[in-house]
């Protein structure tokens, strides 16, 4: 940069156009040179200097995906900004990257995960991690989240927040038409945030706030106090690594970006300096409460204790990983948890809430089931005993994800050079695999475009495919039991006290795959 800025001092202002224009003409003419002289090229749409082919993806990546499939076959190559991602389609192509094998030739997730360094996600928590790295945060996050007494903590918190949501829906009485896709961000979000800190992130309350306020102040100002802009924060937060991920700092810095990479870099220090707070809130809370007194296990206080006197992990560290936990640390993986898991739980409750609707065979077995479980109680207390008990559920919520997957694609990246489809890629290649085309082939499913859910019941021999909701091997999602328990209990309470209706029977499912504005429209 510095550079930069001589290399100006000794230029005539009135030439810098003609200088811009000969430096992006030269830029140009390289990119398009590096493209068709790039080793085994493989189809594909021809993509733009800087963006590659980013305004292809501004709906549903799934279905751009899909359309691309149906054009150049089921491996092809698209560019994500300036690199090139060679997309896998079928089974037999992705095998080897999915095999759950330790530290595999696919670990790697990004192809520049040093762009993420500037917000301090890079070799940091799990997904921009290496490998030592990855070791140390992932088996403490998924030890956490599968330990009993969190599982148990976590079934509370998920109840708490339905009831919560059940009152303002009360009061806004029966005619009012709920946008469920917005509630459920909500209730996901102020669930997750509990989960993890055992504090209220407002956001139910807000919304309730926001919808009934009739003044219409509250609307104008809805990211300006604090819980508005930890919301705020938390909903942009896709958008602001997806931004890093994807464009190199060339392109972030570039004049006009700056500004927008400005604003995203400042909700995400926000929010930084926020939970930091919270985390330093409560180390201070467990330093004072006294020996012998049980602490909360929320997922904070797991992860301060753990390889501490005060470890309430039962025991989950072992010889190799004998360090605490910082609050940096700590920081990346509560930000993992939020990035993880709102969207996608609160998505795949509507999407049930949708395809139940369609499919009203599917809904009254799937009553029968809450029926019989619950003793037709539609106030039980919830318990991880009862919701094990939900095969049916676990089946429709599976078969719902399989033809409309939440997490439609995924990415890896080869440390050694390999070769798939009879051509040998050189190490470093990024790889992208439609999780929603691997869920569709016909060689594995049978009548694939039909919904049933019943071939996820354990009697069914379909249940044994490879199935890629949570993805697979061993970036496999450490947060599915979670996920499972959350949704569950979801539908459980929502179809125990309602009868939910689509108001419009013939609009699609709208989502757009990236995190930016997800919605399933019609609810
Ligand atoms: C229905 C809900 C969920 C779905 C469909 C889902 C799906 C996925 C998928 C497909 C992956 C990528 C796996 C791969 O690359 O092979 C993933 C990774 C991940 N998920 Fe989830 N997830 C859900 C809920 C959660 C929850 C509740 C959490 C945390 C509380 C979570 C945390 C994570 C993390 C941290 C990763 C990265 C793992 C790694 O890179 O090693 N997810 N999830």
């Amino acid at each position: 940069m510095k550079l930069f800025a001589r290399l100006l001092s000794h230029v005539n202002l009135q030439e810098l156009p003609s200088i811009l224009m000969v430096g992006a003409i030269t830029y140009v003419v390289y990119f398009y040179y590096k493209y068709f002289t790039r080793k085994n090229p493989l189809p594909g749409p021809i993509p733009l200097p800087l963006f590659g082919n980013f305004f292809m993806f501004s709906g549903d990546n799934a279905i751009v995906i899909k359309n691309l499939q149906a054009k150049y076959g089921d491996i092809f190559e698209f560019y994500r900004g300036p690199n090139r991602v060679v997309c896998l389609l079928n089974e037999d192509l992705v095998k080897e990257m999915m095999k759950p094998t330790l530290n595999s030739n696919f670990f790697q997730l990004t192809s520049h995960p040093d762009e993420l360094k500037e917000l301090g996600l890079f070799k940091a928590g799990i997904i921009y991690n290496d490998y030592d790295g990855w070791v140390y945060n992932r088996r403490f996050f998924a030890k956490t989240i599968i330990s009993p007494a969190f599982c148990k903590q976590a079934v509370v918190s998920v109840q708490a927040g339905f009831e919560e949501m059940n009152r303002y829906w009360d009061q806004l009485g029966e005619d009012f038409v709920l946008d469920l896709a917005d509630w459920m961000k909500r209730y996901f979000m102020e669930t997750i945030v509990i989960t993890t800190t055992s504090k209220p992130a407002n956001a139910l309350v807000r919304y309730y706030e926001i919808l009934t306020d009739k003044s219409n102040k509250k609307k104008a100002n809805k990211g300006s106090d604090e819980s508005g802009l930890f919301i705020d924060a938390v909903n942009s937060l896709f958008l602001i690594v997806g931004w890093y991920e994807v464009f190199p700092s060339y392109v972030r810095n570039f004049p006009g970006f700056n500004i927008y990479t400005a604003k995203l870099r400042k909700k995400f220090f926000w929010l930084r300096d926020n939970i930091l707070k919270t985390i330093r809130a409560k180390r201070a809370e467990i330093d004072a409460t006294p020996e012998g007194q049980p602490l909360v296990p929320d997922m904070l206080t797991m992860f301060l204790t753990i390889n501490t006197p005060r470890d309430i992990t039962e025991r989950i560290a072992d010889d190799l990983h004998t360090k605490s936990m910082s609050d940096e640390q700590i920081f990346v993986n509560y930000l993992e948890v939020m990035l993880g898991g709102i969207d996608t739980g609160s998505n795949t409750s509507c999407f049930v809430v949708h395809y139940l609707a369609h499919y009203p065979e599917v809904k009254k077995k799937l009553l029968k089931e809450f029926e019989t479980v619950t003793g037709g109680n539609p106030d039980i207390k919830i318990t991880v005993d009862l919701l094990n008990k939900l095969e049916y559920t676990e089946a429709v919520i599976k078969e719902v994800n399989r033809v409309f997957t939440v997490v439609p694609i995924g990415n890896r990246i080869n440390r050694d050079p390999v070769t798939i489809g009879g051509i040998t890629f050189p190490s470093g290649t990024s790889f992208t695999a439609s999780r929603q085309a691997l869920h569709m082939q016909k060689s594995l499913w049978s009548k694939p475009e039909e919904f049933n859910p019943d071939r996820f019941l354990k009697s069914n021999p379909e249940n044994k495919n490879p199935f890629y909701m949570f993805g697979a091997g061993e970036r496999k999602c450490p947060g599915r039991n979670l996920a499972m328990i959350e949704v569950k209990a979801t539908l459980l309470m929502l179809y125990m006290k309602y009868d939910v209706e689509l108001v419009d029977m013939n609009a699609p499912i709208n989502y757009q795959f990236i995190g930016r504005g997800q919605k399933s429209a019609g609810m």
